[in-house]
């Protein structure tokens, strides 16, 4: 079923004194209302589950957090001004009324979408969820709709684009109050929206009816926050269960979970586009033409995409089935990819003096870098140095595989640090050391400095090759390295020293 778009753009006032009495807000939550005062006399003009951003005439909502209970701020958001709280625990004689219910992380996201009218009414919803590929693809899904002559708002990992403004964006899938928020105040008619499983486990898109749920790829990742793969994965799932009954799935059905999300879906009647290698795919990607096989048109159509890699075909194919199932212009949304130029952070190329060509990258699985090294392979890198390390305190069972992959694709490796995230660094480095020291091949070295290591394997690599460092992207630097950058893109310009112009660097097919 083709979902018809509406190309009205509705332009919404934002109301400065946006206040609701307390008892419309909470509209269908059970709560238990523990000092009986009259819920349609309080009015409250905004809403908030962190004490830190409590205003006059706020409402507290008291969440128990993976890090913290926010019942225990209870008192600080009184004092900056929250007029009544939410919670889950048994309290009583606050000074303010007190609403007791059995989930508040849920609730949050209904109570937000009444207080904010329910805001993704006139718009169309895309979520993207997936281990990897989920930022590349919504905005190769942004520029489709923009192409087709929508205007289209992103909410992700690296900003939020709402009205086409920019914004810092803290997580990769905003609190279930900001997620309402930004829809409030966007005029867009399209939304893309990334998804992660944090987000989808702690109800951070409670509410939200998805028209269209694409599922790039899942492996191991996040495994220190969800218990296995097989919850990590049914959390993901929770997101095709809040795709309207005529909503549009698009699943990777390549990968193995793909195939999973497509049966489950198709059992329960969903409409949904397959993307794949195999011929039966709804888009078929070949690789080695750059072209793409379109089971409608019984066709093949030149991809010609910017961004290089097999990976980014399948982000690039996953997109185009969006612009298919909504009945878009295809060749606007083949012009639309080809046009796409890359993202921060994504297999971004510097040119050195020699030949030698560094590229930066984001991928911090096992898959991501088997593409990213694939890549650059595929690319005539004839030699590759790869820089990379391991987030402290993050799932560790992955490491042992993005080492094996980087043995498999790289010519030498140099691990260093990334992320401490409060390890020790002595501690990180012995265990950076244990891992070369146990490889067989004798293929690694450890150079702690990330500046340091970055510059030392420029420096050492012969003419013509290629210096690969993954796992920062676009980020900032938690830590303070010995060249002072703050990302692997400023020491880079920093080390390229006499040109240090943006024009320098460039993408390579
Ligand atoms: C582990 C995790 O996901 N944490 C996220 C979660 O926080 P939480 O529920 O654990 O909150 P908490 O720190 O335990 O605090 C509990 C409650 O007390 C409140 N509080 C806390 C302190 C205070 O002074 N006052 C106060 O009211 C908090 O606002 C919260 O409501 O909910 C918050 C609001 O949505 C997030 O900002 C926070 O992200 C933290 C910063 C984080 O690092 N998250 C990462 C792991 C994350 O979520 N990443 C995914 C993407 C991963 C990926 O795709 O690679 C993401 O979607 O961003
Ligand atoms: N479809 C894909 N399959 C495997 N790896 C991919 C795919 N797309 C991108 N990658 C790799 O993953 C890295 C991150 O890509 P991207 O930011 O698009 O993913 P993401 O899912 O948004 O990541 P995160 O959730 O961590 O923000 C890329 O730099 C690339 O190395």
């Amino acid at each position: 079923m083709k979902i018809v778009i509406c190309p009205t753009i509705i332009k919404r006032t934002i109301l400065e004194d946006h206040h609701l009495k307390i008892a419309d807000v909470l509209q269908g939550i059970e709560y238990l209302n523990i000092d009986g005062c009259n819920l349609k006399e309080i009015d409250i003009k905004g809403l908030s589950h962190d004490s830190r951003d409590i205003e006059e005439g706020y409402l507290f909502v008291a969440i128990k957090g993976y890090a913290e209970n926010g019942h225990k701020f209870i008192d600080e958001a009184i004092s900056r001004g929250a007029v009544a709280v939410l919670g889950v625990e048994e309290l009583s004689n606050l000074e303010v009324p007190y609403l007791q219910t059995k989930d508040t992380k849920s609730a949050l996201g209904v109570i937000a979408s009444q207080f904010y009218h329910h805001p993704f009414k006139n718009k169309k919803i895309v979520g993207v969820t997936g281990t990897n590929g989920k930022t590349t693809t919504t905005y190769m899904v942004k520029s489709i709709f923009e192409a087709n002559g929508y205007q289209t708002g992103i909410i992700g990992t690296i900003q939020n684009i709402i009205n086409g403004k920019s914004l810092p964006s803290r997580n990769t899938t905003p609190s279930a109050v900001d997620l309402y928020k930004f829809l409030y105040n966007s005029d867009d008619e399209v939304i893309v929206l990334e998804v992660s499983s944090h987000a989808l486990n702690q109800s951070r898109v409670a509410g939200i009816p998805f028209d269209v749920c694409l599922f790039t790829n899942l492996e191991g990742e996040h495994l220190d926050y969800h218990n296995s793969i097989e919850e990590y994965f049914e959390t993901k799932y929770k997101l095709f269960k809040q795709m309207k009954p005529d909503g549009l799935a698009v699943v990777n059905f390549d990968d193995d979970w793909g195939k999973k999300v497509h049966e489950r879906l198709l059992n329960e009647g969903a409409e949904v586009k397959t993307v794949g290698i195999d011929s039966f795919c709804d888009a078929c990607v070949l690789h080695e033409t750059d072209q793409v096989w379109l089971k409608e048109y019984e066709e093949r159509k030149p991809f010609d995409l910017m961004l290089p890699g097999l990976h980014n075909q399948f982000n690039g194919a996953m997109s185009l089935m969006v612009s298919e199932g909504l009945g878009l212009d295809l060749n606007k949304s083949l012009e639309a990819l080809r046009n796409f130029s890359n993202l921060p952070g994504r297999f971004e190329t510097v040119d050195f003096p020699g030949n030698k060509v560094v590229v930066i990258d984001y991928a911090h699985t096992a898959n991501g870098i088997y593409h990213c090294l694939k890549t650059a392979r595929e690319s005539s890198a004839n030699q590759i140095t790869h820089v990379f390390g391991f987030r402290g305190k993050r799932d560790e069972s992955k490491r042992e595989m993005m080492l094996e992959n980087s043995r498999t694709l790289s010519d030498k490796y140099v691990l260093t640090l990334d992320d401490l995230n409060g390890v020790k660094e002595s501690e990180m480095k012995n265990t950076l050391k244990k891992y070369v020291q146990s490889d067989p091949e004798q293929k690694g070295r450890v150079i702690i400095d990330r500046t340091q290591a970055i510059k030392q394997a420029i420096e050492e690599a012969d003419d013509g090759s290629w210096i690969v460092i993954t796992g920062k992207g676009h980020e900032e630097y938690q830590q303070t390295f010995r060249l002072g950058t703050r990302s692997d893109f400023d020491t880079v310009k920093y080390l390229f020293g006499e040109h240090p112009i943006f024009r320098e660097i460039h993408l390579k097919k």
